[in-house]
């Protein structure tokens, strides 16, 4: 029990990415608060979470709206005396309404949809950070992982994915910069392919016209949601977490760095490799079948991206 008396906030845990993240804190012994706007599928979580024998809180916040995460951390604040060892920021909006309007450029879509994909997940993401850091700043210790994607570096979705993501990151970078000497490690999360309930059900729609074969394959590969909590436990018991601080940090290098597999015992995919971006263009796939799978993109290059 790693994170034994540890306590940590995953805000967006009633499903996906952040119950996952939550299901492997609490199994590593950590108390976790879960956020979320639902009551019903909140407790179902936490439900969840305690069944695997951990200690989970669920508190209906929802990270659109000040108040709501202003009580949160008042709360936390009041019931752990004013310890708080990790925030994850992962609370998201989006997903149905960018499934929604793929394809469609960005003056044929609702300009509300910024606001759907970036005020949960963006906006949200700066409010607890200050709220967290006002926690862990007098401490001298405290980790704050936002989990971002590769819509950070390049197109991908839509335009307001990739600009909150891009926001994502450096909300990550910038924070650690202020954070510097404070004890406090503030890092940007890349998962892979994920295969969230949502993301299951949107591959299963036999309909879906802009699934290609090369995506669904990919997807077969996915991570469970589970992977990105394995990472952050990993990281949180990292003695040279310090160093990685202001860092975006891919689910992939960090099970390579750790020696981790995915938790259904499959080896996470390599998105850097040779052998995996070959395959992602059709005319030269075939060479991928070739390519050693330890020849990667030096990160430098990703770095200069
Ligand atoms: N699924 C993937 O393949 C994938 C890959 C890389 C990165 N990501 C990123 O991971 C993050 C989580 O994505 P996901 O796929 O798990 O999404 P999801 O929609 O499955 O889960 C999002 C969670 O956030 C909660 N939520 C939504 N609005 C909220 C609000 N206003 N306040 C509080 N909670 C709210 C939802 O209830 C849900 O629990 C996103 O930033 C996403 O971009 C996902």
């Amino acid at each position: 029990m790693a994170l034994s008396g540890w306590v940590c906030v995953v805000t967006g845990a009633s499903r996906g990415i952040g119950k996952g993240i939550a299901l492997q804190l609490s199994e590593a012994g950590a108390t976790v608060y879960i956020t979320g706007r639902n009551e019903k599928t909140l407790k179902e979580a936490a439900a969840e979470v305690k069944q695997r024998g951990g200690d989970c809180v669920p508190v209906v916040c929802d990270s659109s709206k000040e108040d709501d995460i202003k009580h949160l951390f008042e709360r936390i604040t009041r019931e752990q005396r004013g310890r708080l060892d990790i925030l994850v920021n992962n609370a998201y909006a989006g997903v149905q309404t960018i499934m929604a309007n793929i394809g469609k450029k960005f003056w044929e879509t609702d300009p509300s949809v910024w606001d759907v994909i970036n005020n949960t997940g963006l906006r949200g993401h700066y409010f607890c950070s200050v709220y967290a850091a006002r926690m862990m700043v007098p401490q001298g210790r405290g980790l704050i992982v936002v989990i971002s994607s590769v819509g950070g570096l390049k197109y991908v979705l839509n335009v307001p994915y990739g600009v909150g993501k891009a926001a994502c990151d450096r909300l990550a970078v910038d924070t650690a910069v202020e954070l510097k000497g404070r004890g406090v490690v503030s890092v940007s999360l890349w998962p892979g392919i994920v295969k969230t309930e949502l993301m299951v059900d949107y591959m299963n729609r036999s309909d879906e016209p802009h699934i290609s074969p090369t995506f669904k394959n990919d997807f077969s590969n996915g991570e469970t949601p589970e992977l990105s909590g394995r990472c952050i436990v990993e990281l949180a018991k990292d003695k040279s977490l310090m160093s990685l601080t202001g860092k975006v940090l891919m689910t992939c290098d960090l099970a390579r760095r750790y020696g981790l597999r995915d938790v259904d015992g499959h080896s996470v995919a390599e998105y850097t490799s040779f052998k995996f971006l070959l395959s992602q263009v059709s005319y030269l796939s075939w060479l991928s079948v070739i390519t050693p799978s330890f020849l990667r993109v030096p990160r430098f290059v990703l770095n200069l991206g």
